[in-house]
């Protein structure tokens, strides 16, 4: 199976996901001064208030919220998207101890963490797994974690990661709303990419927030004692490092909100 050692890691995965190795994979670096103005990009606009959070959980690649998808009561729509989509989970990529971990990268410069919300069109697309084989399938917002101050909402997650230290480990986790991380700016920067773990469909609309997030290294600690072994595993391994490196860009655009 895949993962992030020396053995499973990105370097890795095209033997059986040969996308990787295709002409739109994410992330990327991020070039602030190559990125197009595109004054007919719009905001974008997040109708997260009825979100209805149900679980969190360990999928030995991460720790993920997902949501009640069912309907539309919580979705991202507007800037570069023709349809509403659907919020489906949540989950994090991060570092090891004092090392960096975001996944996109802005002139080479990475970020202690990076959050992404998974969103699917559920106008064009019967569910998410059919959405995420499409073009136009997914719309993930990125949003950087920097360490400095305690986040005052983060240790609703911080907290409950003890519940879920283990791979397969799954807890409720209801009532909570994503809203309450994202940074004061909604300016971003948007390009046509992929799933940054495998199956690496190339699928995703990524729209990554300018403005970033601040957390603690004691939170970011916290995500860290997360394991990416199971309990019945005899050797543990910490969930850190979960994150795939820059992929070339192969003549993308990226294009920049106002
Ligand atoms: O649902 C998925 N969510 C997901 C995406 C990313 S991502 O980093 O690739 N991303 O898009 O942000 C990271 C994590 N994670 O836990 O780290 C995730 O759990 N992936 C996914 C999948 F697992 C499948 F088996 C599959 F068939 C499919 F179509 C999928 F899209
Ligand atoms: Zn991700």
């Amino acid at each position: 199976h895949w993962g992030y050692g020396k053995e499973d890691g990105p370097t890795l995965w095209h033997r059986n996901y040969p996308v990787a190795e295709g002409s739109r994979q994410s992330p990327i670096d991020i070039i602030p001064l190559q990125a197009v103005h595109d004054h007919s990009l719009g905001p974008i606009i997040l109708s997260y208030d009825h979100c209805t959070s149900i679980n969190i959980a360990n999928n030995g690649h991460s720790v993920v919220v997902e949501f009640d998808d069912s309907d539309d009561r919580s979705v991202i729509r507007g800037g570069p998207l023709d349809n509403p989509y659907r919020l489906k989970q949540f989950h994090f990529h991060w570092g090891g101890k004092g090392c960096h971990g975001s996944e996109h990268t802005v002139e080479g410069m990475s970020y202690a963490s990076e959050l992404h919300l998974v969103h699917w069109n559920a106008v064009k697309y019967k569910n998410f797994g059919e959405a995420a084989t499409a073009p136009d399938g997914l719309a993930v917002l990125g949003i950087f974690l920097e360490a400095g101050d305690d986040h005052r909402w983060l240790h609703v997650i911080t907290d409950a990661l003890y519940m879920v230290k283990y791979k397969g480990s799954l807890t409720d986790f209801k009532g909570f709303n994503p809203k309450c991380l994202l940074p004061s700016s909604l300016q971003y920067w948007t390009y046509l990419g992929s799933l940054t773990t495998p199956p690496l469909h190339e699928s995703v609309t990524w729209i990554i927030l300018k403005e970033s997030i601040t957390v603690s290294e004691k939170q970011l600690g916290k995500f860290r004692m997360l394991l990416f072994t199971g309990e019945e595993e005899d050797q543990r391994m910490r969930m850190e490092n979960n994150f795939r490196p820059p992929q070339p860009l192969k003549g993308r655009k990226v294009r920049s909100s106002n």
